[in-house]
């Protein structure tokens, strides 16, 4: 989208000045005209200002320049080129906060509700979508990992790359929502995020922390569990109103991040248990699961404190996605929502109507028991899916499809062989995005931590063959769970994306054959 800057050269150094991002700027005109920012140089085309930033080569710049940059903002100067260079110590920081400004700060005009925690954000980002969409008439942009929504026509709609999108690109969004009339935001904000100053800057009306357990801890990622930890915290510091879950670990480092910014009746906590026993207060929110099946659920929510009681949503209400561990994410999406001006209304239809990609998606059939197909990859969400199910279907059998993610979350593998040795009685281990690893020694690894007395454990290194096996041996009353990869429509190999038809359309094309 090009436009005039709403921002001149000058006043860019302002900003890196005041943040204290300045190191020295080579620019001689200030008054130098720019209509797009850039961080690719593919992507310019006009006179640009270009961010160098990551595994960056000089002859990208040079790139740019030949396309129209007319200066770039660096760490470090490029001699390779005439336009002149600011100077930073952060290019992120800095990239960050020249986005915002170059749009004219389109967050002030886009009230936002952002989740974060290591499981449960799509959900909830969905769950929060469809209430608001009931309330604003279908004006609520959406930044998930799935999708990114900045309007109501099919060219709005995108998949995404990232769960949290490069700055520049967060920014470019949210003007375009803005531009679309979308009155509302809700997105995903995930640890990397602030890991990589994506959000540098940001604030949001309301911050929800789901949960946090070990994961994406390992090269490329976050070197420790407390680096982890803060990282997501942040996301509390720069929030308005914080909404805490009492039943996740880690409550009271997580609370006392809330408080460090937040005053207390800004600060919502939700829990099954009438106290959070860490910290000796009253969970404000209170629910409780009235009916749970196979294919959906039923909660009733109680406000126990004051401040919780003036948002007046007490009562029951009918979730569309199974799965326990879900019935925490409605609630937090019905406290959000509500406090973005949703009604009880508005919260009960929208759960009652939330679909959400690859998320627990139920194929019955009548001869080879239940198919579901869901994105858990990790210990956590693995073992939340398992645990319902055997609690839901004790007595058939439970067949589990999974791979493991090679050169990234590579803590995931025992996570995975554990939750299923659990829980399973059956495991095909297959491939899902091995990049630049043999799939078959990361099942190996896998295998390792399953308990082989209590699993029969296979490897089927073709995704397709392996669902297609599990679904046409398994028998009525079993289970079977095509876990990670949801809809996605490619396996990462070796740097390329290889075509893949997806577990949901693989399970769907089977079932109607069965
Ligand atoms: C390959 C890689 O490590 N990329 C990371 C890195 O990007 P980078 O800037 O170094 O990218 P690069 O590909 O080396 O390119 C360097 C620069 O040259 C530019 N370029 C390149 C080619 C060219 O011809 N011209 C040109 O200008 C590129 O546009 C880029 O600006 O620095 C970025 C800083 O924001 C990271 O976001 C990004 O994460 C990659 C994309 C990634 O996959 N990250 C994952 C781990 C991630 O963030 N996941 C989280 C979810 C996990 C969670 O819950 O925490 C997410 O938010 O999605
Ligand atoms: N609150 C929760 N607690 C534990 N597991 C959950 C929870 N919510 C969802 N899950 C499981 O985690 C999987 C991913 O859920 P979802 O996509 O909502 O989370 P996410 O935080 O966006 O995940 P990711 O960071 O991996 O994209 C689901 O398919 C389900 O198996």
């Amino acid at each position: 989208m090009h436009k005039l800057a709403q921002i001149t050269l000058d006043e860019a150094l302002v900003i890196l000045n005041e943040h204290h991002l300045l190191v020295k700027s080579q620019l001689s005109n200030l008054s130098l005209n720019f209509k797009q920012i850039a961080y690719n140089s593919k992507l310019v085309s006009g006179k640009s200002l270009f961010f160098c930033k990551g595994n960056f080569k000089a002859s990208y710049l040079l790139d740019a320049q030949n396309r129209g940059a007319i200066a770039y903002v660096s760490e470090q100067e490029f001699t390779n080129v005439a336009i002149p260079g600011i100077i930073v110590n952060d290019i992120q920081k800095s990239m960050s906060l020249l986005s915002a400004a170059f749009f004219g700060f389109p967050q002030n005009h886009l009230p936002t509700i952002a989740f974060t925690g290591t499981k449960g954000k799509t959900t909830s980002a969905y769950f929060a979508k469809s209430i608001l969409d009931r309330t604003y008439q279908q004006k609520v942009a959406l930044f998930s990992t799935i999708n990114t929504v900045v309007g109501n026509t099919a060219n709005d709609v995108v998949k995404s790359s990232l769960t949290t999108p490069e700055s520049l690109d967060l920014f470019t969004n949210m003007n375009a929502a803005v531009h679309n009339g979308m009155t509302h935001l809700v997105m995903e904000v995930s640890s990397q995020a602030y890991k990589k100053n994506r959000v540098y800057g940001l604030h949001y009306d309301v911050g929800v922390f789901l949960n946090i357990s070990p994961d994406h801890i390992g090269r490329n990622e976050h070197p420790t569990f407390a680096d982890y930890l803060h990282c997501k915290e942040q996301l509390l510091v720069n929030s308005n109103i914080c909404i805490l879950n009492a039943d996740g670990t880690h409550i009271r480092d997580i609370y006392y991040a809330a408080k460090t910014t937040t005053q207390p009746e800004n600060i919502y906590i939700y829990g099954r248990e009438a106290e959070v026993t860490e910290l000796g207060i009253p969970v404000d929110f209170q629910y409780q699961s009235l009916e749970d099946s196979l294919t959906s659920n039923k909660i009733s929510i109680t406000a126990n404190t004051n401040h919780a009681k003036k948002l007046a949503i007490d009562g029951n209400y009918t979730i569309s996605i199974p799965g326990d561990y879900n019935e925490g994410n409605a609630v937090t999406a019905a406290i959000t929502s509500c406090l973005m001006g949703a009604s009880v209304a508005d919260i009960e239809y929208g759960l009652a109507h939330t679909t959400v990609p690859g998320r627990m998606e139920i194929y019955p059939t009548k001869e080879h028991g239940t198919i579901y197909v869901d994105y858990a990859h990790n210990y956590g969400s693995l073992h939340s899916v398992l645990n319902f199910i055997k609690e839901q279907q004790p007595k058939g059998q439970i067949v589990v499809i999974t791979g493991s993610t090679g050169d990234k979350g590579i803590d995931r593998r025992e996570g995975l062989g554990k939750a299923i040795g659990e829980f399973a009685n059956k495991a095909y281990l297959t491939t899902d995005d091995p990049a630049t690893e043999d799939p078959k020694v990361i099942a190996e690894t896998i295998s390792q931590h399953i308990d082989h007395d209590k699993v029969a454990v296979s490897y089927i290194a073709d995704r397709k063959a392996a669902i297609t096996k599990a679904v046409t041996e398994s028998l009525p009353g079993d289970v079977v769970l095509v876990a990670g990869k949801g809809h996605d429509a490619f396996q990462k190999i070796n740097g390329r994306n290889v075509p893949y038809a997806g577990d949901a359309a693989i399970v769907a094309n089977l079932v109607k054959g069965l």
